[in-house]
């Protein structure tokens, strides 16, 4: 059968499986075989670098980079992403134009010296990379060490078993996706945890104005995920400016009303401002800047200053 979409991906075992999931969406949403939909994998620079906190090497689009000139080159059709690893901006010509439905979007904390985090002996090694996560853990135990982790799941997983650290924390839906749910010790509650903008959700890029393309992805659409990202990606988006924040912010939408919390905090877990906002689902993206707009103003210019001031010492 001739090909109809050549569907692009990172290589990783995690992007792989989103890419299968996302073809076998499309098989059954167009009655198609699997060959009508060829998986490419592509190396990115994200991939390749290991050896430093994403953050300092050039942030999330060294994840996109490779993928998104073979989109726009025409080698592929469609890239398949976690929405969580895709930046705010994208290259001119493409946009995030389809979410599949939503997994759960908790984090997990895989722990060996003790299942929840709250039980680690004083002092305990916790690996992630993740400004995030590191600044919730430090909230929660600000005893605890955050150690460097980064990698795909598999070394992430590796990493934690060769006893690099005494826990770590993974997204609940990567692990799933992987058929690894089962090594989760505590999944942890939105309130206590919130997760990134995004977390849960495979995204599908595609170029701006390519009918054909974006009709077949159409029928694999899912819309209440569609309004929950754009609220995230637009308090991410009136956030994350010139300097590194932990950024945490979470949406769901219900008969059309959208609900949403987000967060900021010190990396350090020393400071931090909540906001919650609701309204109509169709206003999300105005709901999502609307409240980064409130925790701005909420936080003051002096946890900026101060979130500048540890930028600069850890570069
Ligand atoms: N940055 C890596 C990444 N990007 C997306 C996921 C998990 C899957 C998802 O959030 O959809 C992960 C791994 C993790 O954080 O555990």
């Amino acid at each position: 059968m001739q090909t109809v979409l050549k569907i692009g991906t990172r290589g990783s075992l995690l992007a792989l499986a989103q890419a299968h999931e996302t073809r076998a969406r499309l098989m059954a949403a167009h009655g198609l075989a699997e060959d009508a939909f060829e998986i490419v994998p592509i190396t990115t620079s994200g991939d390749r670098i290991q050896d430093r906190a994403l953050a300092e090497a050039g942030g999330k689009g060294l994840f996109t980079k490779e993928i998104e000139e073979a989109l726009l080159a025409g080698r592929i059709d469609i890239a398949v992403h976690s929405s969580k690893d895709m930046p705010t901006v994208l290259p001119d010509g493409l946009e995030l134009s389809t979410f599949l439905p939503r997994e759960d979007a908790r984090d997990v904390f895989i722990g060996k010296a003790a299942a929840r985090i709250a039980d680690l002996p004083a002092g305990a090694k916790v690996g992630s990379s993740s400004l995030r996560r590191q600044a919730l853990i430090r909230r929660m135990r600000p005893d605890l060490d955050v150690v460097l982790f980064r990698g795909n799941v598999q070394t992430r997983l590796r990493k934690l078993e060769e006893g690099v650290a005494d826990g770590t924390i993974l997204a609940l839906a990567g692990l799933k996706r992987l058929g690894l749910a089962h090594i989760a010790t505590d999944v942890m509650a939105l309130d206590a945890f919130p997760p990134a903008p995004g977390q849960g959700a495979i995204g599908i890029e595609s170029r701006i104005g390519d009918t054909r393309t974006i009709d077949l992805l159409a029928a694999i659409h899912d819309v209440p995920t569609g309004q929950a990202l754009a609220c995230e990606r637009a308090f991410l988006a009136a956030l994350d400016g010139s300097c590194r924040t932990p950024i945490a912010g979470y949406a769901t939408v219900t008969d059309g009303a959208l609900a949403f919390s987000g967060l900021i905090a010190m990396p350090d877990g020393s400071e931090e401002h909540a906001v919650a906002a609701a309204g109509p689902a169709q206003d999300a993206a105005a709901i999502g800047a609307a409240a980064a707009a409130e925790v701005r103003a909420k936080a003051g210019p002096a946890f900026f200053e101060r979130l500048n001031l540890t930028c600069a010492g850890s570069w």
